[in-house]
């Protein structure tokens, strides 16, 4: 075991990570923070929830010079939600060392942000579209960045944004440090990689599975038709603390919100066609418990850290194996347990098998829950509170009462209707979704390839400079994840 303390690193870093309750380092982070400490270039992979952004973010604070003023690491994220988070994250490992970072992203107020870019940060943390935009617009002085960090990069090259991530890093000084980190990591990506890093170092987390071991995975196979029953019945038995669910398309993510509300669940959607306003409120109430279902596309829970996270739920089954791995791999984070449960329908076999090819791990197969045990389900949550009253309340003005009420009924009788009071007893409202193509490997493979000939395709027109406009962009961007049938965060 590795401490921070062995790393060499400076005491305001110790303290802060000793105030965030960091006691020992995770692997990626005992692997990579003495390289990236040095000034290499590294290529970080490893499973979810492991601490990639401390891995990345001490070095670099490490490496700042509080007492400049001027902006000299720049993280590049692909969504606002995960820009805003690893800004946290930098700012708890810099609170004493005094260095700030920022967050920019679109959709917040332009003026305000340029005010704040001139407010001594140090660290910008950013989405590639807004921060082309202050690039062009010159309202970002970035020729003193000496450090780059590609989060989630495998994310952005798939985005479509290889041109805008090479303007971008075409306006910091060329002998810049340039790290690079994903759970995932194909190897088409990492060829690109490369050709934007200085003989990058490649760190890999050894580890037997793709996914960490503390999430358990199962499939159920249902019907499409199914689905939507089996879902709110799985819910109503595993009664999750939090749970996301994901769906395949930002349609797809309405629906199932107005269904799980109409059954009386607490559920939010979020995906990009939600303004920053609803997506930060949404993801506000989730960490605070107020609500309880959080269902997503995939690009916009990339990366996101919640730590009560007990559930996820692929009510479709991803596209690409590695989106797999990100979707279970918001739960079971930082060595917490969890438990990934996903939908397959038969026609979709073949694609968790190829699931299963890339994460080394077997998913084990859940039966499809009756609508008696759904029922069972609540009222063990009913008992559970009971129980838990008992413990931890004092009764004794509810004595009286109870007495006389044993006194005059049945025992058994009493204790019933006090668990029918307590239990939810959902009426399976019923609800219609949309119908969908289930995603054959044949489908899939496909959009790889069709994927892979765009990206040749763009490199052949040259990709546009700073002044492409933004709607041109997004028009290309919205054309490609529609063809994949994905949606946009
Ligand atoms: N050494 C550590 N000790 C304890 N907790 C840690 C440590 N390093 C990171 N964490 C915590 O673990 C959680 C997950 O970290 P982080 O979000 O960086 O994971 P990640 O590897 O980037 O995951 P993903 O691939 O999903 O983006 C965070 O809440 C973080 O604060
Ligand atoms: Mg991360």
């Amino acid at each position: 075991m590795t401490t921070f303390y062995s790393l060499g690193l400076t005491k305001p870093v110790i303290k802060a990570l000793d105030q965030m309750g960091f006691e020992e380092t995770t692997p990626i982070q005992a692997q990579t923070i003495p390289l990236a400490m040095q000034g290499r270039d590294v290529i970080g992979q490893a499973q979810t929830g492991t601490g990639k952004t401390a891995a990345f973010g001490i070095p670099m604070i490490e490496r700042i010079d509080q007492d400049r003023k001027d902006i000299q690491g720049l993280i590049i994220a692909p969504t606002r939600e995960l820009a805003i988070q690893v800004a946290e994250e930098i700012n708890r490992l810099g609170k004493f060392k005094g260095v700030r970072a920022l967050p920019v992203y679109g959709g917040q107020h332009m003026e305000r942000q340029i005010r704040a870019l001139k407010d001594n940060n140090q660290i910008v943390v950013a989405t590639p579209g807004r921060l082309l935009d202050h690039i062009r617009r010159k309202t970002i002085k970035l020729q003193t960045v000496h450090t780059a960090v590609l989060d989630e990069a495998d994310e952005m090259l798939n985005m479509g944004f290889i041109d805008d991530i090479k303007d971008i890093l075409k306006a910091i000084p060329e002998q810049r440090q340039t790290l690079l980190f994903s759970a995932t990591m194909p190897k088409a990506i990492r060829e690109i990689a490369t050709t934007l890093m200085k003989k990058p170092e490649e760190v890999k987390v050894k580890a037997k599975e793709m996914t960490v071991e503390n999430i358990e995975q199962f499939f159920v196979e249902v019907q499409e038709k199914q689905k939507f029953d089996t879902l709110t019945r799985l819910l109503d038995i595993h009664a999750p603390a939090l749970a996301i669910i994901f769906g395949r398309t930002k349609k797809r993510v309405d629906e199932l919100t107005d269904g799980l509300q109409a059954r009386g669940f607490r559920a939010e959607g979020i995906h990009g066609d939600l303004t920053q306003g609803k997506r930060m409120s949404v993801l506000k109430k989730f960490k605070q418990g107020r609500v309880e279902i959080l269902v997503a596309t995939d690009v916009a829970a990339r990366g996101l850290d919640i730590s009560d996270v007990s559930h996820v739920y692929n009510f479709d089954i991803p596209q690409d194996p590695e989106s797999y791995v990100h979707r279970i791999g918001r739960t079971g984070r930082a060595g917490r347990t969890g438990e990934a449960v996903s939908f397959v329908t038969p026609r979709e076999k073949a694609q968790l098998a190829l699931i299963e090819k890339l994460t080394k791990k077997k998913v084990e197969r859940l039966a499809v829950p009756s609508m008696d045990e759904a029922q069972r389900g609540q009222q063990q949550v009913a008992v559970d509170k009971m129980l838990k009253t008992m413990e931890s309340k004092d009764l004794k003005a509810y004595h009286q009462a109870a007495n006389e009420l044993l006194q005059q009924h049945d025992s058994i009788e009493l204790v019933a209707a006090a668990l029918k009071m307590m239990t939810k007893e959902r009426r399976e409202v019923p609800v219609r979704l949309s119908g969908v193509q289930p995603i054959s490997v044949k489908k899939a493979w496909d959009d790889k390839k069709k994927k892979k000939f765009n990206r040749n395709d763009k490199k052949r027109g040259g990709g546009g400079g700073y002044n492409r406009n933004k709607n041109s962009r997004n028009r290309k961007f919205n054309q490609k994840r529609s063809r994949n049938n994905q949606s946009q965060s």
